[in-house]
């Protein structure tokens, strides 16, 4: 088997950084460097010219996704020191025509991004025919999110007498199912440029690139899929990943012995009711979330000890009430995170007003039966359930974009600087 291209994409918007992973790419064995399309956007071409001035002997990939005036954009490219120019396959023909024309005058290879294309099998032959030197199985950053697979992408592109690559949000595991599903060139960026030690990270892609023993692990529930992602995450990674939103405010009680990963289930009750509240535990499953409404009222609660026992028993996943919990002293010494707006020793009536699973607000967040919440010691934030794999995905880049940043405030960096902030304000 031909040794596959390990290509590390630079998907950055700050090329100084970018110079850096760059280099720590190559070192741990990265063949191609990407010039990411974030890149290329925000420091336009210089961002070519100074890598090619960094690694003159390097292949440079600049990820353009040129969709119109192809000969200008490869040319510009080409100029810029790029030695393969990538334009959307989805683009007109007349725009792979000429952008394969700009690629013969200046000795570049044309990569041809398979994206959201209708019918890849098709669209990939007729490119070859047109004379694209590389078909790229791409599924793009927010594809992924969604769970879009460019293995499955991969797959379904037949024989083709041109190169292949393949990206998006591969690992060293899925880049060497990639290799030998019969991929040439292997595209990694996040893997390798969130990671705290890029080196390593690449080093093990590329490792597992040259040891193709590949086990394909089965596929997991989605449920499980979500929970294992968020178990990798914090409420404040996930509200980031929501665009800030989604956080419960007021709970100012927290007993938080672990992080709190659920699907809601949902009570509305009042003036401190508990009878509810306490029925709902026998309608949750393992691991999920009582979300319960006392109607705004603080001053009388609507759960206390025993019903925490009791969902323990059941095997709730934790407990947030918007409204007052009461035997807090106990509550503190049990096994299972409890958030509340208040603490209270007096209790309601169980008489049985309210409803279990109808839509409610909490803490001015509206949240539905099996919504996700996600709780740390930062709080509760809440996961529309129709986005939760998506948001999940998201919120776990969030977390590995972090990494690599406290990496870079622990070699001296500050976070103004790292991203900065002043010149990204809004003009
Ligand atoms: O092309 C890319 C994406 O559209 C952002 O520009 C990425 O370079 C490509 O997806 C590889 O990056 P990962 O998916 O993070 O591995």
């Amino acid at each position: 088997m031909v040794r596959p291209v390990l290509q590390v994409a630079l998907d950055l918007t700050e090329l100084s950084r970018a110079e850096k992973i760059a280099e720590e790419a190559v070192a741990g064995g990265a063949d191609w460097i990407e010039i990411g399309t974030p890149l290329i956007k925000s420091e336009g071409m210089e961002s070519v010219r100074r890598l090619r001035s960094i690694f003159p002997n390097k292949t440079l990939v600049a990820d353009l996704k040129t969709s119109d005036t192809g000969a200008l954009e490869v040319e510009m490219a080409a100029k810029a020191g790029a030695n393969v120019v990538c334009v959307l396959a989805a683009a007109d023909n007349a725009v792979i025509s000429d952008a394969l024309r700009g690629a013969a005058l200046y000795g570049v290879e044309i990569m041809a991004d398979m994206m959201n294309v209708k019918d890849p099998s098709a669209r990939a032959e007729e490119l070859a025919g047109l004379g694209v030197q590389i078909i790229n199985a791409h599924v793009g950053i927010d594809q992924q999110m969604e769970g879009k697979d460019p293995l499955d992408l991969l797959d379904t592109l037949g024989k083709l007498p041109v190169k292949i690559a393949v990206a998006g949000g591969l690992n060293a595991k899925t880049a060497a199912a990639a290799a030998a599903r019969g991929a040439d060139i292997v595209i990694v960026g996040g893997t390798i440029i969130k990671a705290a030690e890029v080196q390593a990270a690449t080093a093990a892609i590329r490792t597992a690139l040259d040891n193709p023993n590949i086990e394909v692990a089965e596929k997991k529930s989605l449920d499980d899929q979500i929970r294992e992602l968020l178990m990798t995450v914090s409420a404040p990674n996930v509200t980031d990943a929501l665009y800030r939103k989604g956080a419960m405010a007021g709970l100012a009680e927290r007993h938080v012995p672990h992080k709190m990963i659920g699907k809601a289930v949902t009570v509305q009750t009042f003036g401190g009711d508990w009878s509810k509240p306490v029925q709902a535990i026998d309608f949750c499953e393992r691991g999920d979330i009582l979300v319960i409404n006392n109607d705004g009222k603080t001053d009388i609660a609507p759960w206390g000890e025993l019903a925490t026992r009791s969902a323990i028993n059941r095997g709730v996943g934790g407990i947030v009430i918007d409204g007052a919990a009461r035997d807090w002293d106990d509550i503190v010494t049990l096994d299972i995170p409890v958030f509340a707006t208040a603490v209270q020793p007096n209790a309601g009536e169980p008489k049985g007003f309210g409803e279990i699973n109808a839509e409610i607000t909490c803490c001015g967040q509206t949240v539905r039966a099996g919504d996700w919440l996600i709780g740390d010691q930062s709080g509760v934030v809440v996961i529309p359930r129709e986005r939760a794999y998506e948001v999940a995905r998201r919120a776990v880049e969030v977390f590995k974009n972090e990494v690599r940043v406290r990496e870079e405030i622990r070699r001296g960096g500050t976070l103004g600087s790292l991203a900065q902030l002043l010149r990204w304000e809004k003009k």
